[in-house]
């Protein structure tokens, strides 16, 4: 056959294919396992939150959350949270891998990473542009929080949303972020840390591929100070909450559902259903 009709002699290369083709095949799988978990379980879907943008709390309906008791206020945070946290637990169990994750570390995993995730996925029902939050159906400000006694926390929480809100991050990579946030392996008490290590550097891989298709690299690094972030806000909110409880111990069973009290105080409690 003629030069221009030989078959191109470069074994490295189609080995290099063969080899790569797999993993990229089998990120890629995961890539839309994790992005249609987290389309299926995201409590509400961005485009709802961004049309009810407009609906600001009214003076006052902020007075009115303000003259609310403390203890009050810790419960309907609380509650929103458990009922978010619910939406997280059926995104784990939709990711390829983790079901197949013991019983143990699947709750270890859930236990110190689902006020991340729901952190992350805030970023999606928050207004940057007036610094306002979706809560109760409504978007409202730091001053509706005032009552909480926790304003440290409450600025926190607010500051972290608008500087998540400024990587403009995508649907994707927000499922793929939170997958990540997740699946970490170094949480205190996992039995089978390598297997975690194994589906976190693979869900890590996929987000790393997908960012660099889309020349997005540069999120990365930042990315990686958010979780950080994510780190002292959990510890701040612990904070808060036992100082919140020491002073009214036995409210904690009668104020707040058993998952919160579950994932969120040291209690022996009923294990997770
Ligand atoms: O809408 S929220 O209730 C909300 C609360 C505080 C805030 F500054 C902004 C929003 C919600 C949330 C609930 C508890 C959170 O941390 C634990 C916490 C913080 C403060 C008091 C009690 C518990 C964080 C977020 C957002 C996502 C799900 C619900």
């Amino acid at each position: 056959p003629s030069p221009d009709q030989q078959p191109v002699n470069a074994p490295g290369l189609t080995c290099r294919l063969v080899c790569v083709l797999p993993s990229l095949l089998s990120s890629d799988c995961l890539t839309a396992n994790i992005v249609k978990s987290h389309r299926e379980t995201c409590q509400y879907r961005v485009e709802e939150l961004q049309a009810l943008r407009w609906k600001v709390f009214s003076r006052e309906e902020v007075l009115a959350y303000q003259s609310k008791s403390v203890e009050e206020m810790w419960q309907r945070c609380a509650y929103r949270l458990t009922d978010s946290i619910q939406y997280v637990v059926e995104f784990a169990k939709r990711i390829d891998g983790f079901l197949e994750l013991s019983q143990n570390d699947q709750i270890v995993l859930l236990k110190g990473g689902s006020l991340e995730v729901v952190l992350v996925r805030m970023c999606r029902s928050f207004n940057p542009d007036n610094g306002t939050v979706f809560f109760e159906g409504k978007y409202g400000g730091t001053e509706v929080f005032k009552s909480l006694g926790c304003n440290d926390l409450i600025a926190s929480i607010f500051e972290f949303s608008q500087s998540l809100c400024a990587l403009h991050l995508s649907e994707q990579e927000v499922a793929l972020f939170t997958a990540v946030v997740l699946l970490n392996p170094e949480r205190a008490w996992l039995q089978d840390k390598e297997k975690v290590a194994r589906l976190h550097s693979h869900v890590d891989v996929a987000f790393k591929n997908t960012l660099q298709r889309s020349h997005r690299d540069t999120v990365l690094s930042k990315l990686s100070q958010k979780t950080l972030q994510l780190k002292s806000l959990c510890s701040l909110h612990i904070d808060r909450l036992r100082s919140f409880l020491e002073l009214r111990p036995l409210l904690a069973h009668s104020l707040f559902p058993p998952l919160y009290h579950e994932l969120f105080t040291d209690s022996p409690d009923a294990p997770l259903e």
